[in-house]
């Protein structure tokens, strides 16, 4: 030992993992990646006691225990390196709402929990004396393996983590009341104090609700501390009801593996079979049988997500669309979807529709902002209601003032004029219809249309194809730029939107 990592090495690996570190830190060690656990001291005495220890720990060898890769006990960089299991610790797991896990799977989750610790609790280790849902950490095939296990002289207190603080009190809610009540707890705890926190897991692992959680109560880590260590009948314990369970044998063991008396507690030998025998659809006792249906699993959770993941994607191409919509006509935007050319058009006759508030300024300078702001934004969404029930596309509104054109294909196919006049409720709006090209410009459109003699100009008759519009000659006005134009008042109409 302590392995072939130097120093430099791994510190190299500490400030690469700042950029994609997923759960915890890592670095590479023989070109794989493996988890690195900082060791909070400013030297270490290589005792032979130490190297005892850390050889019980290099010789486990177990598919649910974490691999020991080695130490870097050179300062600062000092470190224990691991196998690394990317999908980080059972905790994680069990928040992330996107991981689906049916009953079947809690059970093969909570079968490699006891599959690790019993061949833990027959190892020269004996005990672990911290199990809790971050030291079970689950790889990239949902095996869930050991870890933070033995080794308990390199390890040190987190030094975020302040005496007495909420994440201090937090970490003991895994921890036996026997243990709980001791002056010095040792640090390899008990393996009957293994079984109280292998149950606390289990109960996280059925409500998904995090550690400790009560359906009743509201306490805080210290609270809950200082209750499970009092050991008062009846003897605090989170939430745990039987219809929450696949079945009543789950609660039964759970409780009895959180017993407040430790003999009653069950060992994790004895629990294998049990639970074993509680998922006996799940676990045909056929290792690939098993890891088939785990995968099968894995599958049904990666489909369940791409299908979330392309509904959100949908949404948000819609938006998309959607703002194009608003900001061109159609048939334009249709094109520009489909990855297009836009195709210049000509069309025959268009409408080009203007409206304004009566005595905008007026009003505005009596009124405040928002209720200008709140005016047009009502007015505004009607208008808009209205066009998109027709083949009518919005130019832009500036104040008071909304501008929309169509194309007028054939009289039956535009009765847009007859819905807006309706509509928008404008009394004596003048009403200018005028014939020319539009072209996708519409800028280009407005400008370019042509004035046409007023005596010739056959407006009012293709209103009058409608048999709808009350008009009423109103003269000749004088258009900016465009000279006199003859324009009529639209005194009503019998359209009805
Ligand atoms: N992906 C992955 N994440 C890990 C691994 N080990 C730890 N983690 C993550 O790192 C988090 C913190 O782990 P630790 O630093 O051991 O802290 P802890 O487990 O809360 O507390 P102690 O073990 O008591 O120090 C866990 O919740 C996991 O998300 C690992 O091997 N792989
Ligand atoms: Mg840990």
């Amino acid at each position: 030992m302590t392995s072939d990592c130097s120093g430099d090495t791994i510190a190299v690996h500490l400030s690469d993992v700042v950029q994609r570190q997923l759960f915890t830190k890592t670095g590479y060690y023989k070109g794989a990646i493996v988890a690195i656990k900082r060791i909070n001291r400013s030297s270490i005495n290589i005792n032979k006691p130490m190297l005892m220890a850390i050889k019980r720990v290099k010789d486990l060898q177990n598919d649910h225990v974490v691999r020991f890769l080695g130490a870097c006990i050179d300062p600062p960089n000092m470190c224990i390196v691991t196998e690394y299991c990317q999908k980080g610790s059972l905790q994680d797991v069990l928040e992330n709402e996107q991981i689906k896990l049916d009953w079947m799977f809690r059970y093969s989750l909570m079968q490699d929990i006891l599959r690790g610790m019993s061949y833990l609790h027959s190892s020269e280790i004996r005990s672990h004396g911290n199990l809790k849902s971050t030291n079970c950490v689950v790889d990239g095939r949902f095996v869930l393996k050991i870890t933070d296990f033995g080794l308990h002289a390199l390890r040190t207190p987190d030094p975020d983590v302040e005496e007495g603080s909420y994440a201090y009190y937090r970490s003991f809610l895994w921890t036996a009341p026997e243990l709980l009540r001791m002056q010095q707890r040792p640090p390899e705890g008990t393996q009957k104090g293994d079984v109280y926190s292998f149950a606390v897991i289990c109960q996280e692992i059925v409500y998904r609700m995090g550690v400790f959680f009560m359906s009743n109560i509201d306490l805080g880590p210290a609270e809950i501390h200082e209750k499970v260590k009092n050991g008062v009948k009846p003897y605090f314990r989170p939430t745990l009801e039987e219809s929450d369970c696949p079945c009543d044998e789950l609660a039964v063991v759970i409780r009895r593996c959180w017993a407040e008396d430790p003999m009653e507690r069950p060992d994790f030998q004895a629990l294998k079979s049990i639970i074993r025998k509680l998922n006996k659809d799940g676990d045909k006792g056929n290792i690939l049988d098993n890891l088939l249906s785990r995968m099968e699993q894995y599958a049904n959770n990666l489909e369940a997500l791409v299908e979330e993941r392309t509904a959100d994607y949908l949404e948000q191409k819609k938006k998309a669309e959607d703002l194009l919509y608003m900001m061109l006509p159609k048939s334009v935007a249709w094109q520009l979807i489909r990855g297009e050319s836009v195709a210049a058009e000509v069309f025959e006759s268009v409408t080009i529709y203007f409206s304004d508030i009566c005595g905008f300024t007026a009003l505005s300078s009596e009124s405040t902002p928002f209720q200008v702001v709140d005016l047009l934004n009502d007015l505004y969404t009607t208008f808009d209601t209205v066009i998109e029930k027709f083949d009518v596309y919005k130019v832009e509104t500036i104040g008071d003032a909304y501008m929309t054109k169509t194309a007028i294909k054939a009289p039956d196919r535009n009765p847009f004029r007859v819905g807006v006049c309706r509509c928008c409720g404008v009394k004596d709006a003048p009403v200018l219809s005028v014939r020319g090209h539009s072209q996708h410009g519409v800028q280009d459109g407005v400008q370019r249309t042509t004035p046409e003699d007023p005596r010739e100009s056959g407006h009012q008759e293709i209103l009058d194809t409608f048999g709808t519009f009350e008009l009423e000659l109103r003269g000749p006005v004088e258009m900016k730029g465009k000279g006199a134009i003859t324009t009529y008042w639209l005194r009503g109409s019998g359209w009805h939107l």
